[in-house]
């Protein structure tokens, strides 16, 4: 079972640039999380303070109870373990084959046998399709299968929380929608708390129990992923419908009569977005029993059993 994270009042500022301030939620153990926000937000500046690798101005987050940003270094790598993160370009080892970068945590962090290691290391190549590529190099392969290696290798610890910067980037649609479908399934398979930070709309719709947005330097809202689908708020809805017309500008906010005009010529036209279905876990994966209560809920908003398909 993953792990609650509880972050309250937390900012972060480098120099006299504030990135984001009083950032107040909770990740719920074992849900997936979505993080959006337009370009240079604090998006992966939020991951890094996660992790402990940044530390806040302010604030605390808690993960199992303990306030990370207060642990000194030894106890900061002992919580450490409990992550696993995919980075954008699945930042492996160039010059190692694939079997040996996803083995890398465990032969650095546990005193396992190389039988054992073999065991593990196979089994998560295994539940991200890369079976049959241990002996390849990560320039001899395409960037999905980067970014699957790399999520191997996030899992080889057990982790209890994940963290995925950007996993879409620089993915075509169709292995975007791979991805996505690899990311449910797992979820329903190790139950660990997933946090995923991406610009993909589509993924953002279908993927999360929760939603957040950063714009601003503030936590714009922070939600159920159903809430977050039907709000009228002005960031919000801009950003989840991709439009130029709102509040968010090309580089930066726009001013306030300008947005006025924007938001009164919008014409929405038709009824009020349907809910975007959730993508279920595939063929013979049990879904979570978090789903039945999700599902309920989202129905009672929607007035559709939309989710329990
Ligand atoms: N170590 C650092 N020192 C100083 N400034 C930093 C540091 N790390 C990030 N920043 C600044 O923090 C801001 C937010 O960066 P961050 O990469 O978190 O944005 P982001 O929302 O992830 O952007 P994108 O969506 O484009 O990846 C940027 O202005 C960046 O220059």
């Amino acid at each position: 079972m993953g792990v609650e994270i509880c972050v309250e009042g937390l900012t972060k500022s480098f120099g006299h640039q504030v990135i984001w301030q009083d950032v107040s939620l909770t990740l719920p153990a074992g849900e997936v999380s979505v993080m959006l926000g337009p370009s240079g937000t604090g998006k992966s500046v939020f991951l890094k303070t996660l992790v402990g690798l940044l530390k806040p101005d302010r604030g605390s987050v808690k993960i199992a109870g303990r306030d990370i940003t207060r642990l000194r270094e030894h106890d900061l790598y002992e919580v450490r373990k409990l992550f696993g993160v995919l980075f954008q370009d699945g930042a492996l080892f160039g010059s190692m084959n694939l079997y040996d970068n996803i083995a890398f945590p465990l032969r650095e962090h546990t005193r396992k046998s190389e039988s054992e290691i073999k065991r593990i290391v196979l089994e998560k190549m295994d539940m991200v399709g890369l079976i049959g590529a241990e002996g390849k190099l990560p320039g001899e392969i395409s960037g999905g299968m980067r970014k699957r290696a790399g999520l191997a290798r996030a899992l080889v610890l057990d982790p209890e929380i994940i963290l995925f910067d950007e996993p879409d980037s620089g993915l075509d649609p169709v292995r975007v929608a791979y991805l996505n479908q690899l990311i449910v399934d797992l979820n329903a398979q190790i139950d660990a708390t997933f946090l995923i930070v991406t610009h993909d709309i589509a993924s953002a719709r279908q993927v999360p129990d929760n939603i957040g947005l950063l714009f601003r330097r503030e936590l714009v809202m922070f939600g159920p992923r159903e809430e977050l689908l039907a709000s009228d708020e002005p960031v919000v809805r801009q950003f989840l419908n991709g439009r130029m017309q709102g509040p968010i500008g090309m580089a930066e906010e726009k001013d306030a009569a300008q947005v006025e005009q924007e938001l009164a010529q919008i014409d929405e036209g038709g009824p009020a977005d349907a809910l975007t279905p959730r993508l279920l876990p595939g063929a013979g994966i049990a879904r979570p029993p978090r789903w039945e209560v999700i599902a309920r809920r989202e129905a009672e908003r929607h007035g559709t059993g939309v989710t329990s398909a």
